[in-house]
């Protein structure tokens, strides 16, 4: 593992102007994903998951939405890549660090890439997601960068054989003949795990089950061979054993492709099973943070903890955590989960979503129970829950 990030995404907010007034569905995360780990953002319906995933690159309808925040792209060999092939912004990183603009200025088909150079050659450097507009950005969505969601069967054309779907991909992506493309395809199905790959090339996408049709998404997600794969509750409309074979299939691919994985999903059974990194989201704004072993062993926001009593066999399997999400068009003015906190107190309800305070190099928690002056044990009921740090009360 690298020191830099695959990816570092900072303050992220995205906006909908409803008839209802403007909907804060993210309200400002920080989150990064290095290379070849997965990384699990969890959390009730409603949460912001789903358009926080899909902000990275944009991806929400715009309008009704609205992006903003810094979303930085570290993969060298893609940042080489772009600086020697496109029509680009170069921003170029002078010795002490600051960015000078170098390009000409950004048209919609150009990369910002923010660079840094020794003898000519990019030592370090990113691509500005967030400043690179949308028609580059495609180029970067299903590339790059690729997605599997939710329902394979929206993603994927009743119409044509699936064969002839990844064919397409890899010809979209790759100068290849089409035979050489039918033969990848046959490969990527192979890699799936679908049996017979060469045979159910000419299948139509309702001759598969719902647990193949998966995995042919999961393998056009492949055909670009993608740093970063985002992963929207992919295992979520499958049964609970096919569902166990598409997260060993997923777990087995990074292995060999190497990719950082961005998973969403609103089970911890499945965060359990799938993630290195954890960031517990609840109405648009970030509860907690850690490993995965942090957040099942030291769960420290009432909300995380709440959600892990929530599992069968917990205090509140068959309650649930009770009431619902505030109105995101009308956020609460303290932390997000005050109002259906146990444990809120005055301050909860005022200033904003408190500063995340830091309990170890990785773990991290976003309440005032873990700021200067406040006993958090009252949450998790330990006395030797780790002294807090990097927040105050009053901020
Ligand atoms: N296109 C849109 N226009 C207006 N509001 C939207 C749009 N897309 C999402 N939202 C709102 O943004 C908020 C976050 O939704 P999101 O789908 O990201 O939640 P989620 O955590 O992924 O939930 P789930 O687990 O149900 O998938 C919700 O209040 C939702 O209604
Ligand atoms: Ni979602």
């Amino acid at each position: 593992m690298t020191d830099t990030p695959l990816l570092a995404v900072e303050d992220l907010t995205t906006t909908f102007k409803t008839d209802a007034g403007l909907l804060t569905a993210v309200g400002g995360i920080d989150f990064d994903i290095y290379e070849g780990e997965t990384v699990c953002i969890v959390g009730e319906s409603g949460s912001g998951k789903t358009v926080a995933s899909e902000s990275i690159t944009r991806l929400v309808p715009s309008p009704p939405g609205e992006v903003t925040g810094s979303v930085e792209f570290r993969d060298l060999e893609t940042v080489r890549e772009l600086a020697d092939a496109f029509p680009k912004a170069v921003f170029e990183v002078a010795e002490d660090g600051a960015a000078e603009d170098r390009g000409r200025p950004v048209d919609d088909g150009q990369f910002v890439v923010v660079e840094q150079r020794r003898n000519g050659e990019i030592t370090r450097g990113y691509v500005d997601l967030a400043r690179t507009p949308d028609k580059a950005l495609r180029r970067v969505r299903g590339g790059d960068i690729a997605h599997v969601f939710q329902n394979p069967q929206d993603a994927l054309n009743h119409c044509y054989t699936v064969g002839w779907q990844i064919v397409e991909a890899v010809q979209m992506h790759e100068d290849v003949s089409k035979g050489e493309a039918r033969q990848r395809a046959i490969e990527l199905l192979n890699d799936v795990g679908i049996p017979n790959a060469a045979a159910r090339l000419d299948d139509y996408p309702h001759e598969f089950s719902g647990g193949q049709k998966q995995r042919v998404m999961i393998a056009m997600a492949l055909v670009t061979n993608p740093d970063l794969l985002i992963a929207d509750e992919p295992t979520t409309a499958l049964d609970v054993t096919v569902q166990a074979q598409i997260l060993k299939l997923l777990s087995e691919l990074q292995e060999e492709y190497g990719m950082g994985i961005l998973f969403i999903t609103h089970d911890l059974g499945v965060v359990a099973e799938v993630a290195d990194r954890v960031v517990v989201m609840y109405a648009g704004k970030v509860m907690e943070r850690g490993t995965v072993y942090e957040i099942f062993e030291q769960p420290s926001h009432p909300y995380t903890r709440a959600l892990l009593e929530c599992l069968p066999g917990g205090g509140r399997a068959a309650a649930g955590i009770g009431g619902s999400l505030p109105d995101p068009t009308d956020p609460t003015e303290g932390c997000r989960f005050a109002e259906r906190c146990e444990y809120a107190v005055d301050d909860c309800f005022v200033g904003g979503q408190p500063e995340e305070a830091t309990l170890t190099d990785d773990h991290s928690v976003s309440c005032v129970y873990y700021h200067e002056g406040r006993d958090a044990s009252v949450i998790t009921g330990d006395d030797t829950t780790p002294a807090a740090s990097g927040g105050t009360a009053d901020d």
